[in-house]
Formats: structure tokens, sequence, C-alpha cells
């Protein structure tokens, strides 16, 4: 049996802000700062041991794995970034605060925007100051691989790309593999890890910092799947127990 950890970055500055964020590089709030050395403690608490991470381009997911490591005096094990695993690019709305998007365009359109599996958010101009094909990080995407806009399928496709291309293979060499990545990076490896229909995705919110176990067998298909809390595996259903305020929890 082989265990994966998944984790999404802690609470970033934009989820304070409640904008969306997309590709956009920010960073932790103090509370996801928080969110990540708690999610470290964790995971040392339960016995936690990695021998390689993966992680997008982005210094929230980035910071959120460094600290993780830190707690677990990890920092040396070898660390994987690639764009791949960035959050799904949010288009135009990239910067956008999401309730004035919504008084502005309808909460039903927001919605589809945020959790549709095929609707994209308006697409950023190749004009646009917040399109950043030219950043250095981005220099081995070929022709067209920089998006516009994304939907939930477009990013399903890089991440699988990724998964199958390296993560994977570490997976069934025998690593102890732990993801730090973004809300719907996750959502669509997790959609295609558990078989998750179009219409089942909508609901299924990755909370910020809380360590997300897969069980998987030799060929990697799920045995099982949960949270894990100080204490240990969280019984299925329950909410992850949060730091961040609650009236913050949902701007994340
Ligand atoms: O990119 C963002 O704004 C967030 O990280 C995820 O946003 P969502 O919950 O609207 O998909």
């Amino acid at each position: 049996m082989k265990k994966i950890v998944l984790i999404r970055h802690g609470q970033s500055v934009w989820n304070v802000e409640n904008r969306f964020t997309g590709w956009t590089d920010v960073d932790l709030s103090e509370g996801g700062l928080n969110e990540a050395r708690q999610a470290g403690e964790i995971l040392k608490k339960n016995g936690y041991v990695f021998d390689v991470a993966y992680t997008s381009v982005l210094k929230r997911a980035i910071r959120t794995l460094w600290i993780v490591l830190h707690e677990m005096d990890l920092l040396w094990i070898p660390e994987h970034k690639s764009w791949m695993l960035n959050e799904r690019h949010y288009g135009a709305l990239q910067g956008l605060n999401k309730d004035e998007t919504a008084a502005k365009y309808g909460e039903q359109q927001v919605h589809l925007w945020r959790r549709s599996v095929e609707v994209r958010p308006p697409a950023l101009d190749k004009t646009d100051e917040r399109y950043e094909a030219s950043d250095p990080r981005y220099r081995s995407l070929q022709e067209g691989e920089f998006p516009l806009t994304e939907n939930l399928e477009d990013t399903e496709r890089r991440v699988l790309r990724y998964w199958d291309s390296d993560i994977a293979p570490a997976i069934k060499a025998g690593g102890r593999v732990i993801i730090a990545a973004h809300g719907n990076t996750l959502r669509a490896l997790v959609k295609h890890l558990d078989h998750i229909p179009a219409d089942g995705i909508a609901d299924l919110n990755i909370p910020t910092a809380i360590p997300l176990v897969y069980e998987l067998d030799d060929e990697l298909k799920p045995i099982r799947h949960y949270y894990l809390g100080l204490e240990g595996e969280l019984p299925p259903g329950t909410v992850p127990r949060h730091i961040t305020p609650p009236e913050q929890q949902s701007r994340q």
C-alpha cells in the first residue's frame, strides 16, 4: 500500500482580500503561515516522513511546503517545482474582488466561473500586464501552453500530464510523496483519482493547509482517503479544524 499527502497552501493575502488569484504570485497571510506550521506539526506528530516533494512555481504553495518540511526537519529532501501544479488560471478575473464581481455579473455567473468544469472565466488579453508569459519561471512552456484562462478540465489535463510523467513514477518506485499545491489543482487530481464525474465535483472544496492522505494500491488506485488532525485521522464528513477565523473561511 502506498500513501501520499496532498496539501493546499495556507491562506493567502488575496484569500483574505477575497480576490481571484489564479497564477498571480501572492504570498501567505499571517493566518496562512500559522496554518502551514500547524500542518507540519500534524504530519510530524502522526509520524509521517517524505522522500520527495512536488509543488507549483507560486510562492504560496512553495512557502507552505517549506514551512511544513521545516517543521518536520525534512527541508533537505528533493523538491520539484512545476507550472503544471499552478492554480487554475483565472483569466481576466485575476485580481478582482469576488463579491464585487458577483454584484456586477450575478452570483450564478460567478459560481459557474468558479465551479463549472467546462465554463472558462473571461480570457486575458495578451497585452494585459497580468499576462506573464515572459516571466522567466515560464520559459520552458511551449508556444500556446501559457493560458489566457482555464476551466477545470484544462487544469486537470496539465496536472495529469505532470502526474503521469513525474509524480506517479516516483510513487510507484516507492517514494513517499507530498504534493503542496492549490485548491483547483488538487480538486482536479482528486477528480481523476476518485473518478468523480463532472457534475459531482462542484461541491468539492479542499480546505487550506489540512493534510489530505490518499492510500493507493500498487496501480495507484485509491483505497481510501482522509484528512489528518493532530490526533490522527479525522472522521469522514467532519470539517477539518481551521485556525483561520470563521469569517474568513468562505474566502479560501
Ligand atoms: O485562485 C483563487 O482565487 C483561489 O485560490 C481559488 O479560488 P476558487 O475557490 O474561486 O476556485
